[in-house]
C-alpha cells in the first residue's frame, strides 16, 4: 500500500488487494467480509456513528408519462429519504417507476411536481454537486462508447472528472480484476450485454463518488461476484462518506442495505432498516413482506382509501399540494388468488384481515395502522437531526393546522436550502430549518473559488471530449472522410456556382445596322465624328461585348428567330440593332442634345432578356450599362471629348472600391 493512500489523499484509490481506500482511512482486505448468503455482513452502526445528513431527499414526487395511449402516471406522491453514509435499496416490481427517480435524482428527468434534492440542494444546481464528480450513476441501459477499448472508456470518466492517469491506472486495474472484466484493450462492441454492464459499474466507480446511483448492477451477475459487489458497497458506506442507492429484483441481496424502499405503483409503501422490517412483520424472508405490503396496498386500493405514503419516521404523508390523479393503472388481483398467495406465504385470513386495517380520517390523513411500519411519531424531536426536520414539517400539514401547503416549498423552489428563511413558520421548525441548512452550507466556497473549479472541471470535460471525439474519429475512416471532405466539397460546389460570374450565356443578336452582319463585321478605328470613319458601330459595341467573356453572341436575321430561340431556352435574350444605328450614332455624336429625335431614337440599342433566372437577367442588365459605359468613355475620348458628356446621367462606379454596410 502507498503510504499517499495510508496517509489520505484527495482521490482515493483501490489496492491491489481489492479493498478500497477513501481518503484517510486504511483500506480492509474484501476477503475478510463474510459472503452475504451465508452470514449476512453487519453493517448496522452505532447510534453515536449515525450519519446525521440526508444525501438525497425526495418529496411528494410527482412524474406521468404522455403516451400515445394517454397518460401514464409513474411516480405518485413518491416519497423517499436516503440518509448519507448508507445503502438503499428500492425495490418494486418491473415498471413501478425505480428508474425514473433514479433519473430525477441526477437530474437526467425532472420531476412534474414535488421535490428532490441532493445534498441539500436541486440536482443541475452546484451545491447539489450532481451533475459532477460527486455522483457515480450506473443507468439501466448502456450508454458507452463502442468503439471505445474497456481501457479508454474507463480513462475518458477518469479525465472528465480530472484524476491523475496514476490514479485512474490504478482504480482501473483493481476495477478489472474486482468486476471479472475482460482485458482493457477488448472494444466495448465486442463484449456481452452483462460484461457491458458490468463496465458501466466501473465507471460509476472509477471516480470514487461520494453518491452512488446503481440502476439494477447485480443483473446477469454470477452469485459470487453478485456477493463480492455487495461486500464493497457495503466497504464503501462504512467509512459513512459515500452514499449508495440501489435498484435490485434481487430482494434477499437487499438486505445488506441499511434501508429498504418498498416501491409499489409509483409510491413508497414502506421505508426502513431489513431488520426493522422483519422484526416488525414478523417474517424471516423480506419476500414475504414484499407480498405482504402488496397485499395491503391492494386492500387500500379496494377500500378507496387516502393514497398517503409513509417517510422514514413513520409518519404517514398525506397528499399535500397535488391534484393527483387515480391509481387507475395498478393490477387488482382476484380474491382467489389472494387467497392461494397468503397460503403460500403462511399467513392467516386474521393477519390478512388486520393488514386492511388502514382507514382515512376526515381531514386525509392515514390513521394508524400496521401498514405505517416505523411511527416514531412519539419520539421527541432533535433539532440537530434534520431528518426530524422534514417530519415536523409534514406533521404539522397533516394535523390540519395550517393548511395544506407544504411549509418547505418556499425553501425548495430557491433550490438551495440556506437560503430560506420562512417567518410563517413556528420557531422550532424555523430554528431546525436554519440549522439543516447550516449542516449543507459548510461546503460552500468563495465566488473565486467556485469559478476556479467551475473553469477547472470545464477544461477537464473539454479536454475528455475533445479526446474522445478524435479518438472515435479517428477509428471511422468512413465518417471521418465525410467529416472532412462533404464541407470541403460543399465550399467548392457553392464557389463554382455562386462565388463567380456566369460565362458562356447564349445571346442573340440581330444587326439590321449592316446587312450579313456575321461575316461583314469590320471593328472601326479612330473618331466617328471624323470624315474618314469607316466600319459600323454597331461591331464597335459587340466587340466590347465579347471582352466580357460573359456572353455568347449568335446572329439572327430576325427579331421572330430571336424571340423563339429565348423561348425555347436556347439563349437567355437577345438585342437589337436598328437599321442605319451607324449613321444615327455619328450624328448624334456630333450634333448632341441639338440631334433629331429620329436621330435619337435611331441610335438605341433594344435589349431584351429572358426573366427565369433573377440571377442571370441582374448580371446581363449589369453587363450592358457597365459595357456601355466603357464604350462611350473610349469613343468620347477618341474624339477628343470629355466622356462625362457622351455618357449616360448615370454615375455608377463599377470599378471602384466597394463600400459596405458598417453592420
Ligand atoms: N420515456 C418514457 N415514456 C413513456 N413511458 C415511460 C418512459 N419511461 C418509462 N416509462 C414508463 O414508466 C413506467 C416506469 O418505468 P421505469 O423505467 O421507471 O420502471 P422501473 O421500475 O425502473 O422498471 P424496471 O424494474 O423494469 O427497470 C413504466 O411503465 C414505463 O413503461
Amino acid at each position: 500500500m502507498s503510504d499517499a493512500t495510508k496517509m489520505g489523499t484527495d482521490n482515493p484509490t483501490y489496492e491491489d488487494d481489492g479493498a478500497f481506500a477513501p481518503p484517510g482511512i486504511l483500506p480492509v482486505s474484501s476477503s475478510k467480509l463474510p459472503g452475504w448468503d451465508r452470514d449476512f455482513v453487519q453493517i448496522g452502526m452505532s447510534e453515536s456513528e449515525a450519519p446525521k445528513k440526508n444525501a438525497v431527499v425526495v418529496r411528494s414526487a410527482y412524474k406521468q408519462y404522455k403516451t400515445r395511449q394517454g397518460t401514464n402516471v409513474v411516480l405518485h406522491n413518491f416519497n423517499m429519504t436516503v440518509k448519507e453514509g448508507t445503502i438503499y435499496s428500492l425495490l418494486g416490481s418491473s415498471g413501478c417507476g425505480k428508474t425514473t427517480i433514479l433519473s430525477c435524482c441526477v437530474g437526467v428527468k425532472a420531476l412534474d411536481s414535488g421535490h428532490v434534492l441532493i445534498n441539500g440542494a436541486e440536482p443541475g444546481t452546484r451545491a447539489s454537486g450532481v451533475p459532477g464528480k460527486h455522483v457515480g450513476y450506473m443507468p439501466q441501459d448502456i450508454a458507452l462508447y463502442g468503439e471505445f477499448s474497456i481501457r479508454e472508456v474507463l480513462q475518458y470518466y477518469g479525465r472528465m472528472y480530472g484524476m491523475s492517469s496514476s490514479t485512474v491506472a490504478k482504480n482501473m486495474d483493481f476495477l478489472i480484476a474486482f468486476l471479472a472484466l475482460p482485458k482493457p484493450d477488448r472494444r466495448i462492441d465486442s463484449l456481452s450485454g452483462g460484461q457491458k454492464r458490468r463496465v458501466s459499474f466501473a465507471v460509476a466507480l472509477i471516480h470514487s463518488p461520494k453518491l452512488l446511483i446503481l440502476d439494477e448492477p447485480t443483473v446477469g451477475v454470477d452469485p459470487l461476484l453478485r456477493q463480492s459487489i455487495w461486500n464493497h458497497l457495503v466497504k464503501l458506506v462504512s467509512t459513512g462518506k459515500t452514499t449508495v442507492i440501489i435498484t435490485t429484483h434481487y430482494i434477499e441481496e437487499a438486505r445488506q442495505s441499511h434501508t429498504i424502499g418498498l416501491m409499489r405503483g409509483g409510491r413508497l409503501l414502506a421505508e426502513d432498516s431489513p431488520e426493522l422490517l422483519l422484526k416488525q412483520h414478523n417474517a424471516t424472508l423480506l419476500e414475504d413482506i414484499v407480498l405482504k405490503l402488496c397485499l395491503q396496498d391492494n386492500c387500500d386500493e379496494d377500500n378507496e382509501s387516502s393514497s398517503d405514503s409513509t417517510t422514514t419516521d413513520g409518519s404517514s404523508v398525506p397528499t399535500i399540494t397535488l391534484p393527483l390523479p387515480k391509481k387507475s393503472r395498478w393490477k387488482k388481483i382476484s380474491e382467489k388468488e389472494r387467497h392461494s398467495a397468503m397460503n403460500a406465504f403462511n399467513l392467516s385470513p386474521e393477519k390478512e384481515g388486520s393488514t386492511c386495517s388502514s382507514t382515512s380520517n376526515n381531514d386525509g390523513s392515514v390513521a394508524q395502522s400496521d401498514v405505517v411500519i416505523n411511527n416514531n411519531s412519539t419520539e421527541k424531536l432533535d433539532p440537530t437531526c434534520p431528518e426530524q426536520v422534514v417530519g415536523l414539517a409534514y406533521t404539522k400539514v397533516e394535523n390540519g393546522a395550517e393548511g395544506k401547503a407544504d411549509p418547505l416549498q418556499p425553501c425548495f423552489d430557491r433550490g438551495y436550502l440556506s437560503d430560506c428563511s420562512d417567518s410563517n413558520d413556528s420557531s422550532a421548525s424555523a430554528a431546525m430549518r436554519r440549522k439543516l441548512a447550516l449542516e449543507y452550507s459548510h461546503e460552500e466556497n468563495s465566488m473565486k473559488t467556485n469559478l476556479k473549479n467551475s473553469v477547472k472541471d470545464s477544461f477537464n470535460r473539454i479536454y475528455a471530449m475533445s479526446h474522445k471525439n478524435i479518438v472515435i474519429l479517428l477509428r471511422n475512416i468512413l465518417l471521418l472522410l465525410f467529416m472532412v471532405f462533404v464541407p470541403a466539397s460543399q465550399i467548392v460546389v457553392i464557389c463554382l456556382a455562386i462565388g463567380q460570374d456566369p460565362r458562356g450565356l447564349h445571346f442573340g443578336v440581330v444587326n439590321k445596322d449592316i446587312a450579313n452582319s456575321l461575316n461583314n463585321c469590320v471593328v472601326p478605328s479612330g473618331c466617328l465624328t471624323t470624315d474618314n470613319f469607316t466600319g459600323s458601330v454597331s461591331c464597335l459595341f459587340l466587340d466590347y461585348l465579347k471582352k466580357h467573356d460573359i456572353l455568347d453572341l449568335k446572329i439572327y436575321e430576325s427579331e421572330a428567330d430571336a424571340v423563339e430561340s429565348v423561348k425555347q431556352a436556347t439563349d437567355w435574350g437577345y438585342m437589337v440593332f436598328p437599321e442605319n444605328y451607324t449613321l444615327h450614332m455619328r450624328e448624334r455624336a456630333i450634333f448632341g442634345i441639338h440631334a433629331e429625335p429620329a436621330v435619337i431614337y435611331g441610335s438605341r440599342i433594344k435589349f431584351r432578356l429572358d426573366q427565369s433566372n433573377l440571377q442571370i437577367y441582374r448580371e446581363n442588365a449589369k453587363l450592358f450599362f457597365k459595357t456601355f459605359h466603357e464604350f462611350t468613355k473610349n469613343v468620347s475620348e477618341e474624339c477628343g471629348v470629355d466622356p462625362v458628356q457622351t455618357d449616360l446621367p448615370l454615375y455608377v462606379r463599377y470599378n471602384e472600391p466597394k463600400i459596405w454596410h458598417n453592420s
